[in-house]
């Protein structure tokens, strides 16, 4: 909700640019795009004939029916979405989503083909393991036993709309973990920006990003990064 639905426009234009980049071009990066509900058409057209795909930042547990105010996968999948985040921290701060509703939203995502962007984190700073232990359990709640295509989006609740992500060894450990537990693919999140995927390398699989690339030049930047880092894996 940073964004209106022309800055939306503008910032898509822009950023549909760089999937010539050849971290984008060249396979070495996926780029998801995840616009407010009303944005996602028009986005789409932004987008499509590149590889970028686009995606929409909540879903409804049901598919159909009465349910006013909400918005199902099969809708999304109609509008041409490909993905969709499921279980942000704000979600389950502000609007009250338990592990329980989480998990019914991943099915849904799942049953709809549409990959989830599967966001846990620990609310407050613990230490590493901690942050760990919290979120594999996170992510066994949301899927079950269900199988398929799931991004995890790790991303600790106080690191969100800071000054600074957090630290690197933290979050190399906690992706680290996710990883090698639970054998997901792992982006990280939480004042994410140009600079910090470098940083990481290959202990994440992505960003998720927020605020830091509201300047689509940044996107570029770190799409530098990204190739910069396969070239030299
Ligand atoms: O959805 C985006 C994330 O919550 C991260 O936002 P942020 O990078 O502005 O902290």
């Amino acid at each position: 909700m940073y964004f209106s639905h022309a800055r939306t426009l503008a910032w898509s234009g822009d950023v549909a640019a760089l999937a010539s980049h050849e971290a984008i071009a060249g396979g070495h990066a996926e780029l998801f795009v995840l616009p407010s509900f009303p944005s996602i058409p028009a986005v789409t057209d932004v987008f499509a004939g590149t590889p970028v795909r686009v995606g929409a930042q909540d879903l409804c547990a049901d598919d159909t029916g009465a349910f006013t105010g909400e918005v199902g996968g099969p809708l999304l999948r109609e509008l041409g979405c490909t993905h969709v985040e499921v279980g942000h921290a704000e979600r389950r701060r502000l609007y009250g989503e338990d592990d329980a509703l989480v998990a019914r939203k991943t099915a849904a995502a799942l049953r709809n083909e549409l990959v989830p962007v599967l966001c846990v984190g620990e609310p407050e700073r613990v230490p590493a393991d901690q942050a760990a232990a919290h979120c594999v359990a996170e992510v066994e709640s949301a899927l079950g036993s269900a199988t398929g295509p799931v991004v995890v989006a790790y991303e600790p609740h106080w690191a969100i709309g800071a000054a600074e992500p957090a630290p690197e060894e933290h979050i190399a450990h906690v992706c680290g973990t996710l990883k090698k537990r639970l054998g997901v693919r792992v982006i990280y999140g939480g004042s994410a920006g140009p600079g910090l995927l470098t940083r990481l390398g290959t202990s994440v699989d992505g960003l998720f990003l927020g605020r830091f690339a509201h300047d689509p030049v940044a996107v570029g930047e770190i799409l530098d990064e990204a190739l910069e880092l396969a070239k030299g894996s």
